[in-house]
């Protein structure tokens, strides 16, 4: 019986079949009068653009140069039925993502992310009601006043970044990544990371690393045709599936990782709380919770903070200007508290201006819709993926002068001491109900690194043999993929002073209250 269903007959017809016929249903679905927004002219009828999509590095760059081309704030492609529309200014992503919000805000689903476990993952879950309950409960727990708790941790680790700074290392980004994992491990389950390198921080990556694909405009496309579910993973098309199931395993392992008890997934799960105790399948979503935070938070995290070190190198006036700010403000006899961030004006607008200069996800998370719309004069289907821009809209010439250079001034109101715009004017952090939850968390992890860096630290460019600056091309300096990462670029972090490195080696005596690492 199973040999004659998997005949080849059957291999062929079926799925030819189940193509043309999706295809034919995506097609009939274009029932308004209203064009689509322009964008580069499909080849053909049944593959659309497939094969069009911009590739490689810096691929918004192709997407602001086709948005200047075609005169338009969005630009739309289509393949295999499934449309894509990328978003290039920040007017047509507040009027689409912001106030259409409630059809704006579902994520394309796709057999990858079915078949990679990725299905409890809170960023990637449609706009439905178990993305309603799972955000709450990250809401409850990361929101400003719930983020708070976990200040001692994040406290604690940036200060063994600092000492881990002091050396040997290979690259200081393994540093930054250790530290940014050791938050989000000892956070979640209490579990101490000491190196990037460990298991766990290395399956986390390895499943990031499936999904990174899929997160640029187009090259999920093919994912979406329901067929493909049923070839084998050794027949042409089927090949996902092996790359899913590797996914797969190491969500699973990170998800049943043993959860400490001063935790939040450990004290989420045994204390018997009377909210958490409100959800129907409160161990399920509490697990995900530490899942989701692991993949969410690293990455991310890490590739802002080495955004800013690259920046001091870059532009060492800025450095000497926020330290001079930090010396004023707290002295040079103690690290910087979470209490000093009112008095650090210029410390908050190199935070903004680091946030803004190199997005790390520069087209932040697709979001789809759920009804058709209409925008500008252009028709927008149900169900298609819409990419936010948020190179281009940091980088706007119109609104940012010299874009491309870090200016922190840029933040700052006319006297020179108050920040314009709060966590909200950071368009790095994404656009309405699917903004990223965790932005406090980091927020707070970001700001705290990069005042007590500067607090304790110098960064320049090295030298080469005959004594002469190795000059840095930003360029060269990261992967600039779906997720922009930098490389660990050459540079020199030493300590201020001799009294600078006696308190980094002093913060190995600190004891921090407050939520607990183990048991
Ligand atoms: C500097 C660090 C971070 C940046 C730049 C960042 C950026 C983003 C962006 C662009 C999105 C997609 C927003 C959208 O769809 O419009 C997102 C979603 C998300 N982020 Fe972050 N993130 C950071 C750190 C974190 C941390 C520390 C957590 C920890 C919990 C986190 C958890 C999430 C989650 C769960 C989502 C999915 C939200 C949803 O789909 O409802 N992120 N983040």
């Amino acid at each position: 019986m199973t040999g004659s269903l998997l005949s080849l007959p059957y291999l062929f017809v079926i799925p030819s079949l189940t193509f043309c016929i999706t295809v034919a249903y995506y097609l009939y679905q274009h029932t308004s009068p209203l064009p689509y927004p322009p964008g580069p002219k499909a080849r053909n009828f049944l593959t659309g653009n497939w094969g069009q999509f911009p590739a490689g590095e810096k691929v918004y760059l192709k997407y602001i140069e086709w948005g200047r081309q075609y005169g338009s704030d969005l630009i739309h492609m289509e393949a295999f039925g499934q449309h894509y529309v990328v978003i290039n200014s920040f007017k047509a992503a507040n009027e689409i993502l912001e106030k259409r919000a409630l059809i704006s805000s579902s994520r394309p689903f796709t057999l990858m992310d079915e078949f990679g476990g990725w299905g409890n993952v809170l960023g990637l879950l449609p706009y439905a009601d178990r993305w309603r309950n799972f955000r709450k409960l990250f809401h409850q727990n990361f929101r400003p006043n719930g983020a708070i708790k976990f200040r001692p941790v994040q406290l604690e680790k940036i200060h063994r970044f600092l000492r881990d700074l002091l050396g040997p290392y290979d690259g200081f980004m393994d540093c930054v990544v250790t530290m940014s994992e050791s938050i989000a491990f000892a956070t979640m389950y209490g579990y101490d990371i000491t190196s990037h390198q460990d298991h766990l921080p290395r399956s986390a990556r390895q499943a990031l690393g499936v999904v990174e694909q899929g997160m640029l405009p187009g090259f999920d496309a093919y994912i979406h045709l329901p067929f493909l579910r049923y070839l084998p993973s050794w027949f042409p098309g089927g090949g996902f599936k092996t790359l899913a199931k590797g996914s797969r395993t190491c969500i699973e392992e990170i998800k049943e990782v043993p959860s400490g008890k001063y935790s939040l997934v450990g004290e989420l799960l045994h204390t018997n709380n009377g909210e958490i105790n409100a959800f129907p399948d409160k161990v399920d979503i509490v697990k995900n919770m530490g899942v989701t935070t692991i993949l969410a938070s690293s990455d991310t995290t890490s590739s802002q903070i080495g955004t800013f070190i690259l920046a001091m190198a870059l532009y060492p006036d800025v450095q000497r200007k926020a330290q001079r700010e930090l010396d004023q403000v707290i002295g040079t006899n103690r690290l910087p508290s979470f209490e000093d961030r009112p008095s650090l004006p210029y410390i908050e607008a190199v935070y903004h201006e680091v946030m803004r200069w190199i997005p790390v996800i520069p087209f932040g998370l697709p979001h789809n819709t759920t009804e058709p719309d209409v925008y500008d004069g252009y028709y927008i289907p149900k169900g298609t993926s819409l990419f936010a821009n948020i190179w281009a809209m940091n980088h706007d010439e119109n609104v940012y002068e010299d874009p491309d250079k870090f200016i922190p001034e840029r933040h700052l109101g006319p006297n020179g001491t108050a920040v314009t715009g709060g966590i909200n004017s950071i368009l790095t952090y994404g656009f309405g109900r699917r903004v990223c939850v965790g932005r406090h968390v980091a927020d707070a992890t970001v700001w705290m690194t990069i005042a007590c860096l500067l607090t304790v630290y110098d960064i320049f460019q090295t030298k080469d043999r005959d004594g002469k600056e190795i000059e840095l091309d930003v360029n060269d300096c990261y992967h600039f993929g779906a997720f922009v990462f930098p490389k660990s670029f050459p540079c020199k972090i030493s300590p201020r002073s001799e009294s600078a490195e006696r308190m980094i080696r002093d913060t190995s005596t600190i004891e921090y209250e407050g939520l607990r690492v183990g048991n």
